[in-house]
């Protein structure tokens, strides 16, 4: 039997009406979306709305369509061959599956961190730009006043300020992890995924991660997908119970893991399943 106690960093906000959000509350809307990989359907008819300025996790049993719906959200499953998707992802009133939709772009605005730190065989520096230096950005003190701006929002900062040109690779795995978000908010998105981002930490990087991610919210909406589901209600504001590719519950944190409304969100929190 597991027992989840709820949200212990930050503040706890009142609930939102999540089946009822206005448009300045929504980042994102997530409309009727199936998704196929060939002719298995792993997504099924997925709607929610994820809240501005919040965390939001997904939460499930393995194979229950977290990362999948994850990537769905920068459009990473294009790079699946046998990747089919019906319904649509609204940002900004816009289908991101649209197909004027310039992908870059959109990942420019819906960063992405994933489950091993992945930083390139460049220096800290060079990491924390290299999102610019790819939109063409030059000036010195324009990157170095984005590459201290990332890396004190990733608390990073005072680790590495004095050895910015030393190799990344130099760096703990959960500094490396430190240094990726830096990286993908150096460009400032406004949606941050992150796919299991601790799962590779020790407890005190974990924590470390744990308590960023509650200080990045004030910049930009998170939604995390992670396993863990004591991670689960210390940081996010709203979490997604998935089973089998369809989303069972969403509500703000406290009441799924307090009083969920679900038989099968209760059989999985308490450890019955999964
Ligand atoms: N590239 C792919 N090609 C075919 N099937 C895939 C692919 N990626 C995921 N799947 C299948 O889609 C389903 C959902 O997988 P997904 O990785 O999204 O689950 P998850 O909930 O994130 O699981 P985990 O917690 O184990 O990472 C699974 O049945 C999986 O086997």
């Amino acid at each position: 039997m597991i027992t989840v106690t709820p949200k212990t960093l930050g503040d706890v906000p009142a609930p939102l009406d999540l089946a009822n959000l206005s448009p300045e509350q929504t980042a994102l809307e997530i409309k009727n979306l199936n998704l196929f990989y060939g002719d298995k359907q792993a997504l099924h008819g997925i709607d929610m709305k994820i809240p501005k300025g919040q965390v939001t996790a997904f939460i499930g049993p393995s194979g229950c369509g977290k990362s999948t719906l994850l990537r769905c959200i920068n459009r990473m499953n294009d790079l699946v061959d046998t990747c089919r998707i019906e319904g649509g992802i609204h940002l900004h009133g816009e289908n991101i599956y649209d197909k004027h939709v310039d992908v870059a772009a959109l990942r420019r605005k819906v960063g992405m961190v994933f489950q091993r730190p992945n930083p390139f065989p460049k220096s800290i520096y060079e990491n924390v730009i290299y999102g610019l230096r790819i939109t063409g950005e030059k000036n010195r003190r324009v990157l170095d006043e984005a590459v201290e701006r990332s890396l004190k929002a990733a608390a990073l900062w005072d680790e590495v300020k004095d050895r910015l040109h030393d190799s990344a690779l130099g760096l703990s795995g959960g500094q490396q992890q430190r240094l990726v978000i830096a990286r993908a908010i150096a460009i400032e998105p406004e949606v941050l995924l992150l796919d299991e981002p601790t799962s590779a930490l020790d407890p005190i990087s974990t924590l470390t991660i744990e308590e960023l991610i509650n200080d990045l919210k004030k910049q930009f909406t998170v939604v995390i997908v992670t396993h863990n589901m004591q991670q689960a209600a210390r940081v996010s504001d709203q979490t997604a119970f998935m089973y089998m590719g369809d989303l069972i519950e969403y509500s703000d944190t406290n009441t799924l893991f307090t009083t969920p409304a679900k038989k099968q969100t209760e059989d999985y929190i308490t450890g019955r399943y999964g």
